[in-house]
């Protein structure tokens, strides 16, 4: 393609504003079209990080970031990089949730985003193509944003949520930007504040559900495998109904994620090991309560119990150490209404004498003793100090992780959960905690979100051209986070810190390379693995620029 002046500066790829050099100004017709100093990326990086501790909350300065990131890549992702972990809550959870829920109403561009509607499904193959405009599409991140983290439907204002992932991929594991697609898929939404909106700018109907939801995924997935057939699939904030079967589908066939089951499921299995790391218990011993069985706490029931079975536990076994509540109470297996990965976890009514009264999260402590409780509920404030003082009471240190996203639905607050078991608990939450003092130590809190990991995860997948996201090389993404923190240290976190997010993203990446290589899963030769993933890592520099321009 040819680029006119006036392109190239509105080109977020390619554009570098104040930085562009006489001689580019000279070759693509610049001059007259900027002010006429020319400033370094570190200087416009300092203007930058100057505006943005300007505005006054983190909704003022996530906008300001956007408006950034619309205007010139580099510049974004190197003011990213300087600052990853006060950026993490501004660009990615939980701001982006306000984002979300006022994405109509704040629209300002679509940010190189892919809008599919389940009523115009003949424009799948154009509308991809042309948002790729020739790139080299290898990550994609689609949602159909019918559960956006815990605060449910958002139709097509959901997009953010891939816009988002998308930016934690190129700021923690370096993927190039301009190989990346955010996707969102309008099947309609049930949320009825959006359907009354005159602003809402997506289909104005009920959601679609079976059949032809169904044929608009698989014509979406085909297209996308078509187009760009050495892709990495990212599937996000499905709706409890569809995303395990999604996955279920596509698993085996191609290169497909679905963060919310695994990449969950990685991020609590290596909470569990820092765990365990600190308290020195074996994992096998644990018993395990999952608060909120959808499809976050269901996919990482599985993951863990993956994990008993590899160190060695019998089926029948380890499933004895596992216990599934949600609405319901504990889940029984004459519950026709469980969900298929519920059903694996079920209990029998005949193990309990008072099987009938275990219908709250309270009676079911009181019953199991778990020494590990998870919150992936949705469900505010619900780790109550009865709760988790009676937990504590049968646990020398009970592992209690309230991963409900935004802040205003965690379970529980860190500093509520170090108090209560007088410094006991070894805990981690789904969205940054600052350090709890209590009694003369400093308690560092873990963030278990899928963010540590889903980032060097599609970095050693991609690099390594495998063909499938396997088990082992998710086990083996759990296993890599492990030996970064010094279990040692009074009030260790039981997770690697977000400021090393980029260090340890590349520890993943090369442990889950590894590992495909390993399995013989890669498509391309790879005599050395290292390389590759650094080849395929981008950094946030300005490069000469190679285009044409039209006159
Ligand atoms: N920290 C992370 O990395 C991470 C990752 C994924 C999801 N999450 C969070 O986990 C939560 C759930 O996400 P999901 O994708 O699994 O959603 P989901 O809708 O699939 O699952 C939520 C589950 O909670 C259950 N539930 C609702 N009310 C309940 C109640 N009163 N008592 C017990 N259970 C109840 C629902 O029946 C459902 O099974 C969200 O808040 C999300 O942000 C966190
Ligand atoms: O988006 C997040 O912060 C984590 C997770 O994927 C969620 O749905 O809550
Ligand atoms: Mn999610």
């Amino acid at each position: 393609m040819k680029y006119t002046a006036q392109q190239l500066l509105h080109d977020p790829f390619l554009n570098k504003g104040t930085a562009f050099t006489q001689a580019e100004r000279d070759a693509y017709g610049l001059n007259g079209l900027l002010p006429s100093a020319i400033q370094s990326l570190s200087q416009q990086v300092k203007q930058a990080y100057a505006q943005y501790e300007s505005k006054n909350d983190n909704l003022q300065k996530r906008l300001f970031l956007m408006q950034l990131f619309n205007t010139n890549h580099v510049l974004y992702y190197k003011l990213f990089s300087e600052h990853i972990a006060e950026f993490m809550p501004v660009v990615y959870d939980p701001t982006i949730a306000d984002t979300i829920e006022n994405y109509s109403a704040l629209f300002v561009e679509p940010q190189n985003a892919t809008y599919l509607s389940i009523d115009a499904q003949d424009d799948i193959e154009s509308a991809l193509r042309r948002s790729a405009n020739g790139r080299d599409i290898r990550l994609l991140v689609v949602t159909d944003a019918e559960g956006i983290l815990g605060i449910g439907d958002w139709g097509t204002q959901g997009v953010d949520i891939a816009v988002g992932k998308l930016m934690v991929y190129t700021a923690a594991a370096g993927i190039d930007p301009s190989q990346v697609l955010p996707v969102v898929l309008d099947a309609g939404t049930n949320n009825q504040e959006l359907l009354n909106d005159d602003l809402y700018l997506g289909n104005r109907h009920e959601r679609v559900y079976g059949d032809k939801y169904h044929a608009f995924v698989d014509k979406f997935v085909a297209t996308a495998e078509k187009l760009f057939p050495r892709l990495y699939l990212h599937f996000e904030d499905f709706g409890r109904a569809n995303a395990a079967d999604i996955l279920d589908q596509y698993k085996n066939q191609i290169t497909t994620f679905n963060d919310d089951i695994q990449g969950t499921g990685i991020i609590v299995l290596a909470g569990m090991l820092g765990a365990l790391n600190i308290s020195k218990q074996k994992m096998t011993d644990q018993v395990y309560m999952s608060f909120g069985a959808g499809t976050a706490g269901a996919g990482i029931a599985a993951r863990v119990y993956e994990e008993y079975l590899q160190q060695g536990m019998a089926p029948e076994d380890a499933k004895k150490h596992f216990y599934l509540v949600d609405k319901q109470g504990l889940l029984f297996d004459d519950d026709p209404t469980l969900t298929p990965a519920q059903k694996v976890f079920a209990r029998s009514r005949s193990e309990f004498e008072n099987a009938n009264e275990l219908t709250s999260l309270e009676a079911a402590v009181k019953a199991i003793h778990p020494d590990v409780l998870v919150g992936t509920s949705t469900q505010p404030g619900t780790f109550t100090e009865s709760i988790v003082k009676e937990m504590a009471a049968h646990t020398e240190r009970p592992i209690i992780f309230p991963l409900s996203n935004p802040t205003k639905l965690a379970e529980a607050k860190a500093e509520d959960l170090i108090k209560w078991t007088d410094g006991k608990a070894l805990v981690a939450t789904g969205i940054p905690a600052a350090p709890v003092e209590y009694n003369g130590v400093t308690y560092e809190i873990g963030q278990a979100n899928n963010a540590l990991v889903y980032p060097g995860l599609g970095l050693g997948t991609i690099a390594a051209t495998s063909k499938l996201l396997s088990d082992d090389m998710i086990s083996a993404a759990a296993h890599s986070l492990g030996g970064i923190v010094d279990p040692e240290l009074a009030g260790a976190a039981v997770l690697p810190p977000v400021t090393k997010l980029d260090q340890f993203s590349k520890t993943v990446a090369l442990a889950v390379a590894n590992q495909a290589v390993k399995d013989g899963l890669n498509v391309d030769d790879i005599k050395d693995v290292e390389k590759a993933v650094s080849d395929m890592q981008w950094a946030p520099e300005y490069q000469p620029l190679n285009i044409e321009m039209a006159d």
